[in-house]
């Protein structure tokens, strides 16, 4: 099983990552993303679904309208992983290409 990143290199981690930061009181990180209209959430949603099923790691993820609210965490392991932060780098990389910061 993958192992829970240290607070420590959860942070550094963190610093690469831009737009996301620690839950409060959970072993988790989060960020919010804002799109142009729904459309644009949606494709971001769908593209990012497909990454997440492919690697078996899935995102817990809230969408009204154009904001897509994403949290990831590794539930087996009970907090960060380093498969969150791949997770994460790619929502990243699928948002700046539609266009989002
Ligand atoms: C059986 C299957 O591998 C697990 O349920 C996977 C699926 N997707 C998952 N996603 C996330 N975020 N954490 C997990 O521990 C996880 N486990």
């Amino acid at each position: 099983m993958v192992e829970r990143l240290t607070a420590e290199a959860r942070k550094t981690a963190l610093k690469e990552l831009s737009g996301w930061t620690e839950v409060a009181g959970r072993d988790a990180i989060e960020r919010t993303f804002v799109f142009k209209d729904f459309n644009e959430a949606f494709g971001f949603m769908g593209r990012a679904a497909l990454v997440a099923e492919k690697s078996d790691h899935h995102p817990e993820w809230r969408n009204v309208y154009k904001t897509v609210e994403v949290v990831l965490s590794t539930h087996d392991a009970g907090g960060v992983t380093q498969r969150d932060i791949e997770l994460a780098k790619a929502m990243n990389a699928i948002a700046a290409q539609l266009g989002h910061g």
